[in-house]
């Protein structure tokens, strides 16, 4: 039997290197944020789709989506980054369910997805796996390891769900403020739990 898993958490919990740990363990992962670029990559309908209603503005000279401008408009207007999702969320999930299809039977298919209590997909999964951090932590992240502002760091946040709001759909907490190795001990653990069930 295939183990449908959920993996979430807010903005520089630690979910990206969660996941990373996961995939070298065995879990098939379907990350929802590398789909959410390719299908608004170059040439592709969901770019033109974004031009449509943006305007070319929101371009490189190359043609590319400009993301950092794209982020400084959405993640300070609410109902332009609605509009945004409106068009890439429709083409995340069916890229994601055209993976999942092609995993081997028996797998743990994990699928990263930042906005999973957002979205309201958390039941469709087996489990639900929550990487945890304090806001104070994920504000530091973005500020120390990415350089960003704390007003840009702040208003990623609050444009996710609260921090409660996550640990209200998990299954499995991974508590992610201690070190790298406490963490890749607990994802070994959930990950062998999850294994077992397939
Ligand atoms: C606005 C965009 C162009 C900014 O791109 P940028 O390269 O700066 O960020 P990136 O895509 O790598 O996302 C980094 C993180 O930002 C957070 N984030 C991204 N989109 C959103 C959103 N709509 N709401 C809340 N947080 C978000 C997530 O924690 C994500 O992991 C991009 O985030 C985007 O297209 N967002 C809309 C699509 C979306 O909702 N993606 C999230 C997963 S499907
Ligand atoms: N336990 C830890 N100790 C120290 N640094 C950590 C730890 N976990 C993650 N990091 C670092 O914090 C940063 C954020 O981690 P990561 O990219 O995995 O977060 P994320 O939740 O996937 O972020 P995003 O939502 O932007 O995709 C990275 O630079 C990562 O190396």
């Amino acid at each position: 039997m295939t183990v449908r898993v959920g993996l979430t958490g807010g903005i520089a919990s630690g979910k990206s290197t969660v996941s990373a740990i996961l995939a070298e363990l065995g879990a098939v992962v379907i990350d929802a944020d590398l789909i959410a670029r390719e299908v608004v990559a170059r040439g592709t309908p969901g770019l033109d789709a974004v031009v449509a209603e943006f305007g070319p503005q929101v371009l490189t000279a190359d043609g590319d989506l400009d993301r950092p401008a794209m982020g400084a408009l959405v993640f300070a207007d609410p109902s332009a980054r609605k509009r945004l999702e409106a068009i890439i969320h429709p083409l995340v999930h069916r890229r994601s369910a055209e993976l999942e299809a092609a995993a081997a039977p028996g797998a743990v298919v994990v699928h990263d997805i930042p906005l999973l209590v957002e979205v309201g997909r958390a039941d469709q999964f087996d489990a639900v796996v929550v990487v945890d951090a304090p806001t104070e932590v994920q504000v530091r992240r973005m500020v120390e390891d990415r350089g960003w502002t704390r007003e840009d760091a702040e208003s990623r946040i609050a444009a996710q769900a609260p921090r409660e709001d996550r640990l209200a759909i998990a299954t499995h907490v991974i508590d992610n403020t201690g070190s790298l190795d406490a963490l890749r001990q607990r994802v070994a653990e959930v990950y062998a739990e999850l294994a077992g069930r397939a």
